[in-house]
């Protein structure tokens, strides 16, 4: 692999001879992950289930490496959702934020949404995630992410981090800052990621990534935890980002990492002011494990946290849902509760923990239910995919031992002979994959357009 000169440069006058192993890794295959959704499933039954080779990613409990035959953005499971195709050291990022069931977390940088469903899952869908992202087409990518994979208490913002920090001062138990960087450690995944590099970039970065931090920093709640983590080997952007937000704040503290499992420590030897608590910070090095790379570090702030009074999102009058539970009555055996919301004809069950979000950009709030057509309910992908197929009255079961899923994602009829008039999910070993609608002996595909053939034969 040709790296750039000043990267193999500046790489040998820091690491000294260590240098030469994490060159080799260059010459290897780049570590494949995958990562169950345990909002869906679990090890076990994938196992029984997947016909991939898995081995357990030491560092994240629900993350396996698989081999490069086995393909699995291609199995039907990756569409119902079962697990998210993650690069293995990114997986330890979520596991050190380690949010818990019922808090308000914030992803800062989320899309494509690796971390983001890592995080929804360890809160068990519960409480409050907002995954922001400022870019508009890489927002839908991140909620789309999120609705594959059957996350109901995310609201999806597509706005710059000072918009949010307006709105959400000292609001968040947990904060993550997975920053945009240099890429170093993408190098192998993304060859594209050698020709942006260059010095001046990561001085650029280095810049940005200072910014967002002090974002993140006020809308962080006394006594929350702040993780920053880049994929990127420069100092500049990972030990010196921390050194200066430190130095700026110091009501912040550096709290230990676990690196029992392959982590090393950060390199207080690579900042101006060599503090020694800079080596709770940890380092993921390809050539000490198998994965890519990654920069983590935590922090806690133990200052007062001025903040804005938040209103309530409020329900809407159960009289308006009467179309919706016309169809819940027919479609699903439970009766969902919570904060629902019209947004123009689309019905959304938002996270209950959520506040109003009036002015905000937003992409997902909460589960997308359907819309509200003329005296009718149609069912939105999103709530297919949320529930499992025992919520459902009607069940159309596909196996992936055959082929018919595969016509069920390009979007063909299937047949429905003797199959109950409506609404029905599609599912696929047992778990959902979308809507279809029987009636006369067929089952007309609701399988969104969008979705269709993406990465399927
Ligand atoms: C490293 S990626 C995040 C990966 C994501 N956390 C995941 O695990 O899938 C960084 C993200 O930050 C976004 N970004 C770029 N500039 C930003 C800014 N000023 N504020 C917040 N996010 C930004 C990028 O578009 C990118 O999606």
């Amino acid at each position: 692999m040709d790296l750039p000169e000043a990267f193999t440069e500046k790489m040998i006058a820091l690491m000294g001879e260590e240098a030469h192993d994490f060159f080799e890794t260059y010459n290897d295959q780049r570590a494949l992950g995958l990562r169950i959704n345990s909002l869906k499933t679990d090890a076990e039954k994938l196992k029984a289930l997947a016909p991939f080779h898995m081995e357990q990613v030491p560092f994240c409990p629900a993350g396996f490496y698989y081999q490069k035959n086995d393909m699995p953005g291609k199995h039907p499971f990756h569409q119902a959702g079962l697990y998210y195709i993650q690069e293995p050291t990114a997986m330890f990022v979520a596991e050190v934020l380690a949010p818990k069931p019922g808090e308000r977390v914030l992803d800062l940088c989320a899309a494509p949404g690796g971390k983001s469903t890592q995080l929804a899952a360890k809160m068990n869908n519960t409480g409050l995630l907002v995954a922001n992202e400022p870019y508009p087409a890489r927002a839908k990518i991140l909620s789309e992410n999120i609705e594959r994979m059957g996350i109901t208490n995310t609201v999806v913002t597509n706005e710059r981090p000072e918009r949010l920090a307006n709105y959400f001062p000292g609001y968040f138990d947990r904060i993550l800052v997975d920053a945009p960087c240099s890429g170093e450690g993408m190098f192998r995944k993304d060859p594209e990621a050698m020709h942006y590099w260059s010095p001046g970039h990561v001085a650029e970065c280095a810049h940005l990534q200072a910014q967002i931090l002090e974002h993140a920093y006020h809308m962080l709640r006394s006594g929350g935890t702040l993780v920053y983590s880049t994929c990127t080997f420069s100092p500049e952007e990972n030990e010196q980002i921390i050194e200066a937000f430190l130095e700026k704040h110091h009501d912040l503290e550096l709290l230990p990492i676990d690196k029992s499992s392959g982590a090393s420590s950060g390199r207080p030897e690579w900042t101006n002011t060599e503090n020694p608590a800079l080596a709770e910070t940890a380092r993921l090095w390809p050539h000490q494990l198998h994965g890519e790379g990654h920069f983590t570090a935590k922090l806690c702030k133990h200052g007062q946290a001025p903040q804005r009074k938040q209103t309530a999102a409020r329900s809407i009058k159960e009289n308006d849902l009467k179309d919706y539970r016309t169809f819940e009555g027919q479609a699903l055996k439970k009766r969902l509760t919570g904060i629902f919301r019209l947004i123009g004809s689309q019905l959304f069950m938002y996270p209950n923990a959520c506040p109003d979000l009036n002015g905000l950009k937003v992409a997902r709030s909460g589960l997308h239910l359907g819309e509200m057509k003329k005296k009718r309910f149609e069912p939105n992908h999103a709530l297919a995919l949320a529930l499992p197929a025992e919520a459902f009255q009607n069940v159309y079961p596909l196996r992936s031992s055959d082929n018919e899923w595969k016509r069920y994602l390009h979007g063909e009829t299937l047949t429905a002979e003797n199959m109950p008039k409506g609404w029905t999910v599609v599912t696929i070993d047992g778990f959902p994959l979308g809507w279809g609608k029987a009636a006369g002996g067929i089952l007309k595909n609701f399988y969104p357009k969008g979705l269709r053939r993406r990465g399927l034969n």
